[in-house]
């Protein structure tokens, strides 16, 4: 399911400080489009990412999620995208499953689907046995995966994911690279951020490369290795 754009981001820009943090920020994705925000540290990808979610405040431009301008209608734009940070965001309060449930009940995921998606994640996150554990109980990775599992089980059409490779033990990272493809051939588009470039590679559709809060280049998955020598980490 591919050719329907998803997302729209027109001409952004963003201050910080009185200091142009992105310029020009312009591109599309279709959907079920896989697409990696490439650069170095301080390129600009976590400012991207939280403007695109409407976490960071943009100067100029505008951005479509599904033709809803982030201006007009911003609950129902944020309806339309679930986010996995690269640092777990849990409540103490809630056990491993009452996380679920909160992500479940905000995204209307239907009951019965609901149960099915989180044994499906807990086995293949191997999680087991940890539903009703708080999150101090739980190990940075297993932290992590909670968070992960939060958004996998919505249906929300943008996953937006930042650097979830590192901190994740390889079962579960090539599990979550099997679930990512699969969400996409659902139609759901995924933006990702990564310095682990041969893993993101395998999977993606497509880059965008930012320095200095610009893109200086994007494409086809495939074209980034003759060109990656000039971003990895
Ligand atoms: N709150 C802020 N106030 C001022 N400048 C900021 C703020 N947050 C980020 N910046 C600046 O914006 C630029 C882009 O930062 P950003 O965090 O988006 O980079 P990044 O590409 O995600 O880097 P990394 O790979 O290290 O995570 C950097 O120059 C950073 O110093």
């Amino acid at each position: 399911m591919k050719n329907n754009t998803l997302l729209e981001v027109g001409n952004v820009e963003v201050s910080l400080n009185n200091e142009k943090i992105i310029r020009n920020l312009h591109f599309t994705l279709d959907q079920g489009e896989i697409c990696a925000l490439v650069g170095h540290n301080g390129a600009g990808k976590t400012v991207t990412m939280k403007t695109i979610m409407g976490i960071q405040e943009k100067s100029q431009g505008d951005i479509k999620l599904n033709s809803v301008s982030i201006d007009a209608d911003y609950l129902q734009y944020k309806s339309q995208y679930s986010y996995i940070p690269e640092e777990p965001i849990l409540f103490t309060e809630l056990t491993v499953l009452q996380h679920f449930q909160l992500y479940g009940t905000s995204y209307k995921v239907p009951e019965n689907v609901f149960e099915e998606r989180v044994n499906y994640y807990v086995n293949g996150f191997e999680l087991n046995g940890k539903l009703h554990e708080f999150p101090d109980g739980l190990s940075k990775g297993m932290r992590q995966k909670v968070n992960i599992i939060s958004n996998l089980i919505t249906d929300a059409p943008l996953l937006i994911i930042d650097e979830p490779f590192i901190g994740l033990d390889e079962n579960s990272a090539y599990f979550l690279e099997k679930e990512i493809k699969r969400k996409s051939q659902q139609g759901i588009t995924i933006l990702i951020t990564s310095h682990v470039i041969e893993r993101v590679k395998k999977f993606c559709d497509s880059y965008i490369m930012l320095k200095n809060g610009e893109i200086i280049n994007k494409g086809q998955i495939d074209n980034l290795s003759q060109i990656e020598r000039r971003f990895t980490t």
